[in-house]
């Protein structure tokens, strides 16, 4: 017998009153049959009509586009970029709400994941629920922050103009400007001219120096165009066949600055996309840590050695950090960023491979600043065997950050402190810092 296919709901309007914040940059609502929305463009508390984008009949939920808005919220305004809202680009999710409003909504879906999978309050977290932005950020009322200092423009396929894919989409939804990229990536004017041939354009502006990158994702057996634009740029190229990036012409890399050091950051390599974050995270970690001459430091996911240099400057020669790092040319930069100190090694590798390896069984200090995924179970069950009197866990996913946070309290640790910054504003994102250290026995 076939099975029978389910009836698309796409397109379907209902008129609902919107509930609360979800993680990932919408709201929930409920049609009057109780089917759960996920709705985009809205607020908590809206009551709007919501459309339809993806979901069938009988499916856990569906989602949705508020395209009309029956009753706004307070919190909302006009979106300032014109590429905002239903069926444009799906690069913001909160242009349409106050930046007050977009942190406090930010701060929900943290306590909510905390909540719903670590059973922490954020008391309990010794969180006082509030998003800072990014350290020395002030951004004038009115004003769209311009902070991206990479974007990754799609190109579309039929005329060669840049863009930005739309949500959950391969389509490109073409733009003259990206309201929240940095000056720097907006000199460059790669929506002003065309890039027949290529999939993806990525335009780098370095902040901590003057450098310039452009990255180009050929379609398979496209000639790479010459590269004129309004500034010198370095242009590299990712290969069909390895997928690796390759210098076409300038340096492979870019010099960014943070905690009063320069780090080198080939193409490819991870540095944060705000230009004040990669301070304000040194900063949050150090504050927490409150690292001592001599004392040992594991960097975890350390990329261009971020961490283990401000760890290395504040352990002194006596100390000894050791980064671990999965990407290979991230290695390399890392090394060379922090070539000047003895007692620094960096190792190539899964953390989940490499650490077991190392056979050390004791560390003063850890920092993880995971990929979205985080650590998981027995990485941190490992990390917690290790005795270290403080670890500083910093997370893009406040979902992975709270599972990792239950595994570590599994493990005879209690946050401290966490600390959460809008280093993503007009996105859904979030990055938080918390501070873990021993539950003290007999406590
Ligand atoms: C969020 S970035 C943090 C980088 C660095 N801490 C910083 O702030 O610049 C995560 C890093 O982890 C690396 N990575 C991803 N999975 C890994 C794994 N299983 N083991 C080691 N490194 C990994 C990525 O290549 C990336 O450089």
């Amino acid at each position: 017998m076939q099975a029978q296919e389910k009836k698309s709901l796409v397109g379907e309007e209902y008129e609902v009153e919107v509930g609360p914040v979800a993680h990932g940059g919408h709201c929930i609502a409920r049609t009057d049959e109780g089917q759960v929305l996920f709705v985009r463009h809205t607020l908590p508390g809206e009551r709007v009509v919501a459309r339809v984008t993806e979901g069938e009949e009988g499916a856990r939920f569906l989602r949705a586009d508020a395209v009309e808005i029956l009753e706004a919220s307070k919190d909302r305004v006009e979106a300032p970029c014109p590429f905002a809202g239903p069926g444009k680009c799906g690069g913001c999710d909160w242009q349409h709400a106050k930046p007050g409003a977009q942190r406090r909504l930010k701060g929900e879906v943290v306590a909510e994941q905390l909540q719903r999978l670590a059973g922490l309050t954020p008391e309990e977290a010794g969180w006082d629920g509030t998003v800072m932005p990014a350290e020395g950020d002030k951004v004038p009322a009115g004003q769209v922050p311009s902070w991206r200092t990479r974007v990754q423009y799609a190109v579309d396929p039929g005329t060669g103009q840049a863009g930005l894919r739309k949500h959950r989409s391969h389509e490109v939804q073409v733009i003259d400007r990206c309201l929240i990229a940095a000056e720097g990536v907006s000199e460059l004017g790669i929506e002003q001219r065309e890039w027949s041939g290529m999939e993806s354009v990525e335009a780098i502006a370095a902040s901590g120096s003057q450098d310039r990158q452009v990255i180009l994702t050929p379609r398979e057996g496209a000639r790479l165009p010459i590269v004129e634009l309004d500034r010198p740029v370095s242009v590299m190229r990712v290969g069909e066949k390895d997928g690796g990036v390759h210098r076409v012409h300038g340096r492979p890399f870019v010099r960014e600055r943070a905690d009063g050091r320069t780090y080198r950051v080939g193409s490819g390599g991870f540095w944060q996309v705000h230009p004040k974050a990669a301070d304000t995270l040194v900063t949050a970690v150090m504050q927490g840590l409150l690292p001592r001459k001599g004392e040992t430091a594991l960097d975890l996911y350390c990329g261009v050695g971020l961490f283990a240099g401000a760890l290395a400057d504040r352990l002194g020669d006596e100390g000894a950090v050791l980064g671990i790092e999965s990407g290979k040319r991230a290695v390399e930069d890392a090394r060379h960023n922090l070539d000047g100190f003895d007692r620094v090694r960096i190792e190539q590798g899964k953390v989940e491979a490499v650490l077991p390896r190392t056979g050390i069984t004791e560390v003063d200090l850890i920092v993880l600043d995971p990929p979205r995924a985080g650590a998981g179970r027995r990485t941190v069950a490992h990390l917690a065997s290790l005795g270290a009197r403080r670890v500083a866990y910093v997370a893009c996913d406040p979902a992975a950050l709270a599972r990792d946070l239950a595994y570590f309290r599994d493990g005879g640790y209690r946050v401290r402190t966490l600390r959460v910054f809008d280093l993503f504003p007009m996105t859904h994102h979030v990055e938080c810092v918390a501070i873990l250290e021993p539950v003290k026995k007999g406590a």
